[in-house]
């Protein structure tokens, strides 16, 4: 345990690497998935079962926690971590993206961002100076920036006056976010997929100064081609000393490419929002527990797993419980997916040090490639 907030690089193959974050709640070993706890919960997870997955960190949402049960009730009940039952990191996200892709009645101005909660239509407004305020209030251990993500296609124009006023904003959280040891701040770059407005936006974080840096503005709906595309020289662009942090990816494939290209860590709601929904990850690819052809057999989703799904039960049984929405489904399809993507960040994690990480990306898409799911 460390009382204050570091990041030391370990070992790198190619622009793969590894690292070790320090935190006074625990370490984060990277490169690390983070499963993502929007209402003060991981869905159909209890925290202790989020640990065996191997997790050591989760996220949270400014957003949703301000609107229910907001954050002055949470921090007069302790704080985010012994309101949530999870005493190891929480990074929070600062909320602009969320307003924008779940708010209504929005209005934007150079102050921030005005909204109507989408749970009772309640007028909320978020500022640098508020985010900054209510992930204080959460007890969090890393707060993001609060920052403007333009939705994709967007022209030129406006992704360079939105990335500008994000960067105004980085400053405004700076500066409201103050001197706090062991707590840390994160900026975030936008800039679309402009490898020049990119560079700006590095440029303009680097002069203000933060612990560490995402790459915001994609998995917004420009595809997997376009966001390696960026990944390709975006990462770079940011202090190698300092954990990079990719928003919101994402599918296992995704997130192999993004580890490849030089990111630290990610988050994606897809490994627990598909346990839900009857999808399973698998090294062969998804596999649909719906799907007919599970209902009488009595092997495991995946026999070399060590998830309590895949120790203690039948693809049948599995499939029975989907169909009939019973709640122990979500349970153990969840706790499967968040397990196998823990596996994943364990072996790149292996690789990486072994300086094997061609061979094991190789294997990765070999697997997925044969099928036989
Ligand atoms: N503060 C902030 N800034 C961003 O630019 C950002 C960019 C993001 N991009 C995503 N993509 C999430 C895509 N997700 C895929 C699975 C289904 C739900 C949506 N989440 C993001 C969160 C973000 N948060
Ligand atoms: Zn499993």
């Amino acid at each position: 345990m460390s009382d204050r907030f570091s990041f030391a690089l370990g070992a790198t193959d190619g622009k793969a690497r590894t690292g070790v974050i320090s935190t006074p709640r625990g370490e984060i070993r990277t490169p690390a998935f983070m499963p993502v706890g929007t209402a003060a919960t991981v869905k159909a997870m209890l925290p202790e079962s989020v640990r065996a997955t191997g997790a050591d960190i989760l996220l949270g949402n400014t957003y949703h926690l301000m609107l229910r049960p907001t954050a002055e009730r949470i921090d007069r009940l302790g704080g985010l971590h012994r309101f949530m039952n999870w005493d190891r990191p929480i990074l929070t996200d600062s909320g602009g993206f969320q307003v924008m892709s779940l708010a209504g009645l929005r209005k934007l101005t150079e102050r921030g961002v005005t909204f109507k909660s989408h749970i009772d239509g309640s007028r909320h407004e978020l500022t640098p100076e508020r985010s900054m305020e209510i992930q204080r209030l959460l007890g969090s251990d890393i707060v993001m920036c609060f920052d403007e993500c333009p939705a994709l296609p967007a022209d030129r124009t406006r992704i360079a006056e939105s990335m500008r006023l994000s960067m105004r904003w980085a400053e405004r959280s700076r500066e409201a976010f103050g001197d706090r040891p062991g707590h840390a701040l994160f900026g975030i770059q936008q800039g679309g997929l402009e490898e020049d407005l990119r560079a700006e936006s590095a440029a303009a974080l680097r002069g203000i100064g933060f612990d560490g840096y995402a790459v915001g503005g994609l998995a917004v709906g420009e595809g997997q081609a376009a966001m390696f595309g960026c990944l390709d020289f975006a990462p770079a662009q940011l202090p190698e000393d300092k954990p990079r942090y990719l928003m919101g990816v994402g599918k296992p494939d995704d997130i192999v490419g993004a580890v490849a290209r030089g990111i630290d860590m990610m988050d994606c709601v897809l490994p627990s929002r598909s346990g839900r929904t009857g999808q399973v990850f698998t090294r062969h690819g998804v596999l649909n527990i719906k799907n007919a052809r599970h209902q009488d057999d009595p092997r495991p989703l995946d026999e070399k797993c060590g998830c309590p799904a895949c120790r203690n039960y039948s693809r049948a049984y599995l499939h029975h419980v989907f169909r009939s929405q019973e709640i122990i489904s979500s349970m153990l399809l969840t706790w499967h997916n968040l397990y196998y993507c823990q596996e994943l960040m364990q072996g790149m994690r292996d690789a990486i040090a072994a300086e094997s990480f061609a061979a094991w990306q190789a294997a990765f898409h070999a697997a997925r490639a044969e099928g036989d799911i």
